[in-house]
């Protein structure tokens, strides 16, 4: 399997406003428990700005680093490009893809779709993944759009889209698998992880799903 593949396994995303725990224990948890990849997204209410959100991010791209895991920067690209980041994430919304590509010199570029019809409009060549939601409900992203089922995921890869493909929201033990086997190379999830009792036991019980 490629190598991108292989990162998207278990893709855990957050920032501090998700976290039970201290974000940089919630992430060690999670990298002893099994992540493959990581996404700081430090967003929405009660969020880090500023010179308090830069060193956060700085401490758990240490941690990253330190334990060989993809350091990954959402929706920020004047961050990511400051801590020469390896990937980026944006959505349909945020900086232009073409802006990202011009500025990030990182490894990653990933982008959120939410129907076939997006998958199709993206720019695959210049995106190296896509992250397919929210699947489930969710309630970590207050402005997430209608659940769409795991029939998106199969929508896209039926339409022979084959790009290295994620599915998020609203994912955990219960249901990781099933993203698996519509077609998605790996799962991305926040709260079963970060708001969970023991992140750690959390992240492997889901790990073991896929
Ligand atoms: C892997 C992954 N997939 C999708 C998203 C959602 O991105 P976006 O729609 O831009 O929403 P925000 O996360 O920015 O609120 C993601 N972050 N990661
Ligand atoms: C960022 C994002 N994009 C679509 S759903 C979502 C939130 C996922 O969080 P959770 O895994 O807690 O449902
Ligand atoms: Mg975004």
């Amino acid at each position: 399997m490629s190598k991108i593949k292989d990162m998207l396994t278990l893709y855990f995303i957050m920032g501090s406003q998700d976290c039970r725990y201290d974000p940089t224990f919630t992430l060690q948890e999670a990298i002893r428990g099994g992540i493959t990849c990581f996404q700081f997204r430090e967003k929405g209410e009660g969020a880090l700005t500023g010179k308090a959100k830069e060193e956060l991010a700085r401490s758990l791209q240490k941690v990253c680093r330190n334990n060989n895991i993809p350091f990954i920067v959402n929706d920020d690209l004047e961050l990511a490009s400051l801590l020469q980041a390896d990937g980026i994430h944006v959505g349909q919304e945020d900086t232009p893809i073409d802006t990202v590509v011009d500025n990030f010199v990182g490894n990653y570029i990933g982008l959120s779709v939410h129907t076939k019809e997006e998958a199709k409009m993206a720019s695959i060549e210049q995106i190296d993944y896509i992250g397919v939601g929210p699947i489930f409900s969710t309630s970590t992203k207050k402005d997430a759009k209608q659940p769409s089922g795991i029939e998106t995921i199969q929508s896209i890869r039926d339409a022979d889209i084959s790009i290295p493909m994620v599915g998020i929201g609203g994912i955990g033990e219960k249901n990781a698998e099933s993203v698996i086997r519509a077609g998605a190379n790996g799962v991305s999830l926040i709260s079963a992880i970060s708001k969970s009792d023991d992140p750690y036991k959390a992240t492997q019980m889901i790990k073991r799903m896929l």
